[in-house]
C-alpha cells in the first residue's frame, strides 16, 4: 500500500513555483529520504502533504484516501517533526508531550502511558519535569520528536531533524528513526546531508527546483552512473580555466571546482589525460583521490551542481 501518493502536485508562492508537477508514491514500511539543496522544495512538499499549507492543484492521497476529503480522520495517522522547533518553553517537557498527544483524543492512563513511552524513547524521561528553555539544542529536537510520536502515528514526517544538533543527539535521532521503522512506521526524512540518506533510507527521492529529478533505491540511483568514475584532485590553488580545459577531454561528464578541489566525473579512467591537462595549465597537484559514485555524484551528473550549492 502507498501511504502517500501525489499526482501532478503544484504549489506556487506568487509567481514562483515551489512544487512543479510532483508525482511521488511512498510505500508503507519504508524510510524514504527526500534529498535536495536549499530551496529545492522539500519543506514545501512535506508541509503540503501534511496539510500544513494548501496546494494549488493536483491530488494527494494518504493511506489510499483523498487528503482533502478525509483530513480529520487521516491526521491521527501522521506525526510531523517540523524544521522549526514547535514546543512550549514555559511548561514542562512532560506537559508538552502530553498536550500534543491529547490533541489526538488520548486521555487518562492511556495518555500517561503513551507520553511515558515517547519520552523514554527519546531519552528525556529523566528530564520530564524540566522546562525546555533549559534544554540543549539536541534535547529540544528530541522533545520535538517525542511530541510528534506520542500518538503512535503510522507515518512520521521529519524535516531536517538533525540540523544544529550535537553528534550524540544526532546519532540518537538516527537510531530512533531506524527503531521506529523496525516497528512498522513509515518515515519520510528530509535532509541535505547525503550521508544521512545513505545510512538510513531504503528509497530516495532527489528534488531540485520544485521537481523530483530522480527517485529509486540507493542501489538503483548509484547504478544510473555506476559506469562513471569520480576523480578528485586537490590543487594548491583554485584554477577555473582548468575546468573548461578538462571538459574538452573525451568522456568527461562533469567538472566542478570547490575551494581547491577539482571534482571530475568521467566515463573513462582517463587519469593520465586529466593530470597532463592540469600540469599543462601550470596547476600543482597536492593529492588525487578516486572514489565510488555517491548520491552527490548522481545529483551532480543530473544537474551539473553540487547538493551544497
Ligand atoms: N512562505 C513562503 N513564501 C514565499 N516563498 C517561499 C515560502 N516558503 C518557501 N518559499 C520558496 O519556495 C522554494 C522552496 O522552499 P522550501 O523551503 O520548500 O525548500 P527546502 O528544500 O525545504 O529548503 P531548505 O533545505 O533550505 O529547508 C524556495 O524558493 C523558497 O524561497
Amino acid at each position: 500500500m502507498y501511504v502517500v501518493e501525489t499526482h501532478d502536485l503544484i504549489k506556487r508562492y506568487g509567481q514562483d513555483i515551489a512544487l512543479d508537477h510532483v508525482n511521488v508514491n511512498i510505500e508503507e514500511g519504508k524510510i524514504i529520504g527526500l534529498l535536495g539543496p536549499n530551496g529545492a522544495g522539500k519543506s514545501t512538499f512535506i508541509n503540503t502533504i501534511s496539510s500544513i499549507i494548501p496546494y494549488d492543484s493536483g491530488h494527494v492521497q494518504l493511506f489510499g484516501k483523498d487528503m482533502r476529503k478525509h483530513l480529520k480522520a487521516l491526521k491521527k495517522y501522521i506525526g510531523i517533526v517540523p524544521q522549526e522547533l514547535s514546543v512550549y518553553y514555559d511548561i514542562s517537557a512532560y506537559d508538552n508531550v502530553s498536550f500534543f498527544a491529547s490533541l489526538f483524543g488520548f486521555r487518562g492512563n492511556e495518555l500517561k502511558e503513551q507520553v511515558k513511552q515517547a519520552m523514554m524513547f527519546t531519552n528525556l524521561w529523566d528530564r520530564r519535569k524540566d522546562k525546555p528553555k533549559k534544554f540543549s539544542g539536541g534535547m529540544k529536537r528530541r522533545l520535538n520528536i517525542a511530541c510528534a510520536i506520542a500518538h503512535r502515528p503510522r507515518l512520521i514526517i521529519m524535516d531536517e531533524p538533525t540540523v544544529g544538533v550535537d553528534p550524540q543527539s544526532r546519532n540518537h535521532i538516527l537510531e530512533s528513526v531506524r527503531y521506529l521503522n523496525q516497528q512498522g512506521t513509515t518515515i519520510i526524512y528530509t535532509t541535505h546531508y547525503m550521508e544521512e540518506v545513505e545510512a538510513l533510507c531504503h528509497h530516495v527521492e532527489i528534488m531540485d527546483k520544485g521537481k523530483i529529478i530522480v527517485g529509486g533505491t540507493l542501489h538503483q540511483l548509484k547504478n544510473m552512473i555506476s559506469d562513471d568514475h569520480t576523480i578528485q584532485i586537490e590543487l594548491s590553488a583554485s584554477n577555473y580555466t582548468l575546468v573548461e580545459a578538462i571538459k574538452k577531454i573525451g568522456g568527461i561528464k562533469e567538472v566542478t571546482m570547490d575551494h581547491h578541489i577539482l571534482t571530475i566525473i568521467s566515463q573513462h579512467k582517463n587519469i593520465e589525460a586529466i593530470v597532463a591537462t592540469v600540469q599543462a595549465s601550470g596547476g600543482s597537484i597536492e593529492g588525487i583521490h578516486m572514489k565510488q559514485s555517491s548520491l552527490e555524484d548522481v545529483f551532480l551528473t543530473l544537474t551539473g551542481r553540487t547538493l551544497r550549492d
